[in-house]
């Protein structure tokens, strides 16, 4: 675990280049301390950044200059050889050159300008693209696992696409290979802040030790707008705007601001002395926060469930499929009742009644029952084709909390083999089938599979707790 202390060398390099958590006080031995100091927060991301005292909404947390992000153009700026290689492949997506890029400087050692940087990045990600066969089918979930499989073609794919750049640039032999490629891919995938000059965006000492929070839900965009009640007050809607604006600001609580040449922080809510501060990176389902950042949210405003849909209920709306989805908390969204509504009404008579459901009006008693039997049986139908129940998985997670507290390694190993069911595949994957394996098998290899599989296994209960929600909800509606 690093903390402010092992952490204290990038802390003063980054001080001398300009970094600061100041506004008015340069400080020479840290850029932090006058608003944020590191931390570490088990629960919610690890390695942080907390406030160092009380901070107001809207306040500038950080700062840090242009010349001190990592991009493509910084690097090649500094370096002929990048910039004449680079330009020798220019078919590459940007996201390819950046993550070459870094492969490039890293070969550099301790001789690479941003060394002190460099050599603080995690040693390991889980993001999708890592994830094994065994962690893939552990989702379960068939449009999960197919994310899963595109992702790690999608790293194959863009390493394949470098191959000859990397042999011209004689980087080390270690980082051409695809375990390399596909960790420092994690890098840009999970540290990258946006920049308005490169789609791949920006590697920002520092600032990317900033954890993350969601905004909150659907509330900015036009569907929560279409569904607002049509006897709400003027009150209710001035408040209604106020809650936009909120929103809008949460989506913007850092970014590069051309006048002052730099990336500034703002706190995006009012923090105690001691509280992590956090950061929006973006609207994401646990999905995709697995994909490109290799965690996810027990409780995620924004996260999405889909379960299979006939084709002939696509076919009644001109909803986007994208739209037609269950929120964590069980409610079908907006589009996907309006669809069902439409679809549980006889073709004849769709057309009158369109507008009132794409309004989200309910069209009569009948219609809402059909609608409320579909959505049971169908998730219904999807939880009994999983291969676990929650319960199953709930001890599961319990047994692989366990395994997770042993600090001996022998005992990790040993204990693992003394559970049965899926711990015996996940052992037998990992090349351990009996005693003697065990004790010699690498545990840091195991606890990194250990911790692939139990974001998977949370991934999946959190999915199949949706829909028996949701099958919940209509059971009392009807
Ligand atoms: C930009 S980095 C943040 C700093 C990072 N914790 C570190 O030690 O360098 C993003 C990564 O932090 C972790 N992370 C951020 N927010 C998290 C959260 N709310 N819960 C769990 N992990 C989180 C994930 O591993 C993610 O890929």
């Amino acid at each position: 675990m690093e903390t402010e202390g092992s952490l204290g060398s990038l802390l003063r390099w980054a001080a001398d280049h300009g970094i600061s958590d100041s506004v008015d006080q340069p400080t020479s031995h840290s850029c932090l301390g006058h608003s944020l100091c590191v931390s570490f927060f088990p629960d919610t991301g690890g390695r942080g950044l907390a406030a160092v005292r009380q901070l107001k909404k809207g306040e500038l947390v950080l700062r840090a200059p242009k010349s001190i992000l990592l991009t493509t153009q910084s690097l090649s700026l500094e370096d002929e050889k990048l910039d004449m290689a680079l330009k020798r492949y220019p078919s590459l997506s940007s996201t390819q050159k950046l993550t070459f890029c870094l492969l490039y400087e890293i070969s550099k050692g301790p001789s690479s300008w941003w060394f002190p940087y460099l050599k603080h990045l995690p040693q390991s990600y889980d993001i999708l693209a890592t994830f094994g066969e065994f962690e893939k089918q552990a989702l379960q979930v068939d449009y999960a696992i197919w994310a899963t499989e595109k992702a790690a073609l999608k790293s194959r794919t863009d390493w394949r696409g470098v191959e000859g750049l990397m042999q011209e640039s004689n980087i080390k032999s270690q980082l051409q290979t695809f375990k390399a490629w596909l960790w420092a891919s994690a890098t840009i995938s999970s540290r990258t802040l946006y920049v308005p000059w490169d789609e791949a965006g920006c590697l920002c000492p520092v600032g990317d030790l900033f954890n993350y929070a969601a905004p909150e839900g659907e509330s900015f965009n036009a569907v929560d707008v279409l569904s607002f009640p049509s006897h709400a007050s003027l009150n209710d809607e001035l408040e209604l705007l106020e809650e936009q604006r909120d929103s809008q600001w949460a989506l913007t609580d850092g970014g590069f601001e051309e006048n002052a040449s730099a990336y500034c922080f703002y706190a995006r809510e009012s923090y105690r002395k001691g509280e992590q501060v956090l950061l929006s990176y973006g609207t994401y389902t646990n999905l995709e926060l697995l994909e490109y950042y290799g965690f996810l949210l027990q409780e995620n405003p924004n996260d999405k469930v889909f379960i299979p849909i006939e084709h002939d209920i696509y076919g009644s709306s001109s909803w986007p499929k994208e739209s037609l989805y269950i929120h964590q908390n069980g409610n079908p969204s907006f589009a996907l009742l309006s669809a069902l509504r439409l679809w549980a009404t006889h073709p004849n008579k769709r057309r009158g009644v369109g507008h009132l459901a794409y309004a989200g009006s309910q069209l009569s008693v009948k219609n809402e029952i059909l609608v409320m039997q579909w959505l049971s049986k169908n998730c219904h139908t999807v939880l009994n084709n999983l291969p676990t129940s929650i319960e199953e998985d709930n001890q599961l997670l319990c047994n692989i909390a366990k395994v997770q507290d042993l600090q001996v390694p022998r005992e990790l190993q040993k204990t693992l083999l003394t559970y049965g069911g899926e711990f015996c595949a996940f052992l037998e994957t990992n090349g351990v089938v009996n005693r003697d394996e065990a004790e010699s098998h690498s545990s840091q290899k195991l606890k990194r599979s250990l911790d692939r599989w139990k974001l998977a296994v949370q991934w999946r209960l959190l999915y199949k707790k949706a829909l028996v929600d949701c099958i919940g909800k209509k059971i009392r509606m009807v």
